[in-house]
């Protein structure tokens, strides 16, 4: 990430807006915007393989949901936060992951530029490609800002978005098991 990029465009934004960046309450301000840029934006730098890489054998285990995983991303039409909770299953084919990895695993997607749909689809593919498991279903459900603070200011509004793979994508069987879970 390019910290003095981000620190010029903050002072072009508060000039924008009319504000004068010299002020001092906003003096500061771009050197602080960067900082937190670089924790909202680190999934960048981070990747779902160096979580998913250890795992433990399980011979037994049938499906593992990991809920209300809580997450804050920031909406890439915007740049307004959007949040909300990820639930998180999967079938293990004989390996699990540590738990707390399907946690990082969501953090190295939401601290990104998003779209919920994408968000979904890419924390489902990163458990197929790296656990290699016989399915792997992801929910979100989540709030946008630019929907709720801006725009058509609809408060209380959530989208859900859904992604399914492999065994969850054949057998609705198993859909409305994870359905039944997070509900
Ligand atoms: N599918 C999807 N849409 C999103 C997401 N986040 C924001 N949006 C939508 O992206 C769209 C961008 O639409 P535009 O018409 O280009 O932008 P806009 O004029 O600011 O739209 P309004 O929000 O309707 O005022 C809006 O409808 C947002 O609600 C997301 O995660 N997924
Ligand atoms: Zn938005």
């Amino acid at each position: 990430m390019d910290a003095e990029k981000i620190r010029q465009g903050v002072r072009l934004l508060l000039e924008g807006i009319g504000e004068d960046p010299e002020r001092e309450g906003l003096r500061d301000t771009p050197d602080r915007v960067a900082r937190m840029y670089a924790e909202l934006f680190a999934g960048y730098a981070d990747s779902a393989s160096t979580h998913l890489s250890t795992t433990f054998a399980s011979p037994d285990s049938e499906m593992v949901l990991e809920k209300d995983i809580t997450f804050y991303s920031t909406c890439e039409h915007h740049l307004l936060p959007f949040f909300g909770k990820v639930h998180i299953a999967y079938i293990p084919d004989g390996r699990v992951v540590g738990i707390s990895k399907l946690a990082r695993t969501v953090e190295v997607f939401a601290r990104r530029l998003q779209i919920q749909e994408q968000m979904t689809a890419q924390i489902a593919d990163a458990l197929m490609a790296e656990l290699h498991p016989k399915g792997a279903m992801v929910a979100v459900d989540a709030e946008h800002t630019c929907m709720t603070m801006r725009g058509i200011k609809k408060p209380g509004t959530r989208t859900l978005t859904y992604c399914s793979r492999g065994a969850f994508a054949k057998d609705p069987e198993l859909k409305r098991e994870f359905f039944s879970l997070v509900r």
